[in-house]
């Protein structure tokens, strides 16, 4: 195999081998997890970013036709200590390595990941490049912040069942946010990210969710007010990238955090109960605590790790939102319940304000 490098904004260089002729640019992001490879890599909200996988080993039990979160791969490239190329499970369909060969997805092994992650963990995320050759002169690094509109849906689908009607509307959602809703018997309809708020009425939903998804949240600024409008009107639940959306669009802030939160095992504490839950994460950027005041939302978990905002309730509306993932994948499903709260929550008449404990 070729050597390769990743070449980062700050100037370090870190040294592998390329499975393959390559190169790829985006934002360098570290991910904990030592399991569920297929489900990160699926995951729509890595647009524009190379994962470095924490873990030494990954491969080791294949790829399968089941536990992808979206039909493409949208990441930039990946990272990795080690790319097992003989998988053995019982489901497994294919290679770590081929997958991402497939989709044409760069990758670089035989890297010092630990030194890696330790130096992004003390200068933060930052931009990176996959080449297989040290460039002499400058890199230009400017890349978009723009994904949304790249990983949305084009068009509304429909998935007809019995229950509740939800508008999920799409800024990169993973399939298990589909399925979560699907296995509480709700028909779902899929939107486009750009989806106005008329539309969403003519659709006459019980209920709304706002996905996960790639990228800055204030890159979505143009849609603030429809957002404001739709979760003034429905009950709403908002997912990650949601979760920030709906913040942003009720006047409060977000910020970047200095190396984001990836991983399957982020404990979050419940305010109200003080239980705490095992969380699956996502997410680069935050909720800023202190721009909450006048928003009308409180706080209902933090971070145990840094005491960041991890869920939202509105006072008023029926709007609740969490900054992890209760569809896991990958990741334990102990906030599940989160998707049952909000169907009941939608049912329940006069009662607004259904407390996610
Ligand atoms: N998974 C997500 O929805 C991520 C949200 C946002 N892109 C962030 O990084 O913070």
């Amino acid at each position: 195999m070729k050597k390769g490098y990743l070449v980062l904004e700050n100037g370090e260089v870190f040294e592998g081998v390329l499975p393959y002729n390559t190169e790829a640019t985006g934002e360098v992001v570290f991910n904990t997890s030592m399991t569920g490879y297929q489900e990160i890599i699926s995951d729509p909200s890595y647009a524009g970013q190379i994962i470095v996988f924490c873990y030494p080993q990954i491969g080791n039990y294949g790829l399968n036709d089941l536990d992808s979160e979206s039909e493409h791969l949208h990441l930039h490239g990946v990272v990795t200590g080690e790319q097992c190329d003989t998988p053995s499970h019982y489901l497994s369909k294919h290679s770590f390595a081929s997958e991402l060969s497939q989709k044409h997805v760069p990758s670089l092994t035989g890297v010092d990941t630990r030194a890696l992650v330790k130096m992004l963990r003390n200068h933060g995320t930052m931009k990176g490049k996959i080449m297989s050759e040290i460039p002499a002169g400058k890199i230009n690094w400017n890349e978009g912040n723009s994904y949304v509109p790249t990983v949305s849906v084009q068009e509304c689908i429909s998935y007809p069942n019995e229950g509740s009607h939800i508008v999920l509307i799409d800024y990169g959602y993973k399939k298990s946010i589909l399925t979560s809703l699907q296995s509480l018997g709700c028909a779902v309809t899929v939107v486009p990210y750009h989806t106005t708020f008329d539309q969403i009425v003519n659709l006459n939903p019980d209920g709304v969710v706002l996905s996960n998804g790639p990228g800055d949240p204030e890159a979505l600024s143009d849609y603030y007010d429809t957002i404001r409008i739709i979760s003034e009107t429905y009950p709403v639940f908002g997912i990650c990238l949601g979760h920030q959306l709906l913040a942003l669009a009720h006047g409060a802030s977000t910020r970047k955090l200095t190396f984001g939160h990836r991983g399957s095992n982020h404990p979050v504490k419940h305010v109200e109960t003080s239980k705490v839950y095992i969380t699956s994460q996502n997410h680069g950027y935050e909720v800023v605590q202190e721009s909450l005041p006048g928003t009308g939302f409180v706080t209902t978990f933090i971070n145990l790790n840094d005491g960041t905002v991890e869920g939202l309730m509105h006072e008023k509306f029926s709007i609740q939102s969490v900054q992890f993932h209760p569809e896991a994948h990958a990741g334990p499903s102990d906030t599940a319940y989160l998707f049952d709260a909000f169907i009941q929550q939608i049912t329940r008449t006069g009662d607004q304000h259904y407390a996610f404990t």
